[in-house]
């Protein structure tokens, strides 16, 4: 069933009840902030999201001023506006990682106290059992919309995770195509070699490929990673083929002949190829479907930004550790595509990411995270450092000779905006801050480091 939108609220609500508790609670926003605080902060769980000084003073300024938003509707109240504020909470919420039921029992107390106040607080008794049940299913709308927003922004974060889980487990993958293709040519050559050396017992015992290493990982694991793909189904017909094949050449071999011999030579040799030659085919495609990097900078893509920066700050809050994003914006890119062409301002987009890579460390995040912007995380790190990294990359760019395919010089620059982690759960801040300072680099005229 479709939730209920603030807007069908208001329209299904006689405008007098949304009055009447507008007038009563109004009063009362900061209150309720206070009520939700000492609930939230008596609960253990809810500790490591509050317990930080600046969440506190931004929250309960923040908490009062939803509250009085909710409450003070106004006739030409923009129900959009609130729609869009409760999607913007659970953005948030699910950005630091809020468990749904903290939430759940905030709105609970929000809820109680609520009743409570109004309940005290008005003169109108016979108006109050419509606006307990208005009280109730705007709170109610709130806390859907709220957690419609947190499940959306969880479920597409976690499929991510879960690409990047697959993209680790897609390396180790093809170590073992690899691994089992190479037994697959192990076990054509012993075939070949006993059937030269006339061994007949041998040859039965060993010629049915799938009891080989490789038959066996084809039916029992194979059928897992690749069954949707047309490569399978052929690798399975021409398992098929080869066993039917050797088959045949055990029935010849009393009477067999040197035509014979190197016709089953030929057939075998060749569906063998075949098989091997799949597998490879597999293991490509496999390797470029799950490529976690950005194709044309090499840096890692930014869907892995949100998984990123979440351990960042679980590491930063667990081991007070700091760590630092930079935002690279290239300068008067669009200059550049203009007077060197398209394909020049991709070079100079590839030649800044190699510098980049050079000019930071193993342990740090380059991402590409727009056009022409890329986005740093230098993890574990002190102020001084991240200034003197930040001027190293804007340095070493600005005095690189860039050179497009008709042996012109471009000359590039770069300015960066620079934030340091301040302690705050949720990560989108210190990007937020960076952002400003890149802002600040552009309107100081730009190749400027800003921090
Ligand atoms: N060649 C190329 N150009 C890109 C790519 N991505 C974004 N751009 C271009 O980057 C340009 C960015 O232009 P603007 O946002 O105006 O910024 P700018 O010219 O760098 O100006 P400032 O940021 O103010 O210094 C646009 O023209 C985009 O088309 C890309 O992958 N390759």
């Amino acid at each position: 069933m479709a939730r209920r939108s603030f807007q069908q609220l208001f329209s299904n609500t006689k405008p007098e009840t949304i009055d009447l508790v507008s007038s009563v609670m109004h009063r009362f926003s900061e209150d309720i902030a206070s009520e939700f605080y000492d609930a939230m902060l008596e609960s253990k769980e809810s500790e490591v999201y509050l317990k930080h000084a600046l969440v506190e003073r931004n929250l309960s300024v923040s908490f009062a001023r939803w509250a009085a938003t909710l409450f003070c509707v106004v006739t030409d109240f923009d129900s959009e506006k609130l729609e869009q504020g409760h999607k913007k909470i659970g953005q948030i919420h699910a950005r630091i990682g809020i468990p749904m039921r903290l939430v759940d029992y905030g709105m609970q107390v929000v809820k109680d106290f609520c009743f409570r106040v109004f309940l005290e607080h008005t003169k109108e008794q016979e108006k109050v059992p419509g606006a307990i049940i208005y009280i109730n299913n705007l709170l109610d709308t709130a806390l859907s919309t709220i957690n419609e927003s947190y499940l959306e922004v969880t479920i597409s974060n976690e499929r991510n995770s879960q690409l990047l889980r697959l993209k680790m487990a897609s390396a180790d993958l093809n170590v073992e195509c690899e691994r089992v293709r190479s037994d697959l040519l192990v076990w054509s050559r012993d075939i070949l070699s006993h059937i030269l050396s006339g061994s007949k017992d041998s040859y039965i015992e060993i010629s049915n490929i799938s009891q080989t290493n490789f038959g066996l990982w084809f039916n029992h694991k194979a059928v897992f990673y690749f069954s949707d793909c047309d490569e399978f189904s052929k690798i399975q017909n021409l398992l098929v083929e080869l066993n039917t094949i050797c088959q045949n050449y055990k029935m010849l071999t009393s009477g067999c002949d040197d035509a014979d011999f190197i016709d089953f030579l030929r057939v075998f040799n060749s569906t063998v190829n075949e098989i091997s030659w799949l597998l490879s085919q597999i293991i490509e495609k496999n390797t470029r479907e799950n490529q976690s990097k950005d194709p044309l900078t090499n840096l890692l893509s930014r869907r892995y930004l949100d998984g990123i920066l979440k351990r960042e700050v679980e590491i930063s809050i667990k081991q007070a550790q700091k760590f630092a994003v930079l935002l690279i914006d290239l300068d008067n890119f669009k200059g550049i595509n203009d007077s060197y062409g398209h394909s020049a301002g991709d070079m100079v987009l590839r030649d800044v990411a190699a510098l980049i890579q050079q000019c930071t460390r193993a342990t740090d995040f380059n991402i590409r995270y727009g056009g022409e912007e890329i986005l740093i995380v230098l993890t574990n790190i002190s102020e001084l450092q991240v200034r003197n990294r930040a001027e190293h990359i804007r340095e070493t760019i600005a005095s690189h000779a860039f050179v497009d395919g008709a042996s012109r010089q471009i000359s590039v620059t770069t300015s960066i905006g620079v934030a340091i982690h301040d302690g705050h759960p949720d990560y989108q801040r210190t990007i937020d801050i960076a952002d400003e300072k890149l802002y600040a680099a552009k309107r100081g005229g730009k190749n400027k480091v800003e921090l």
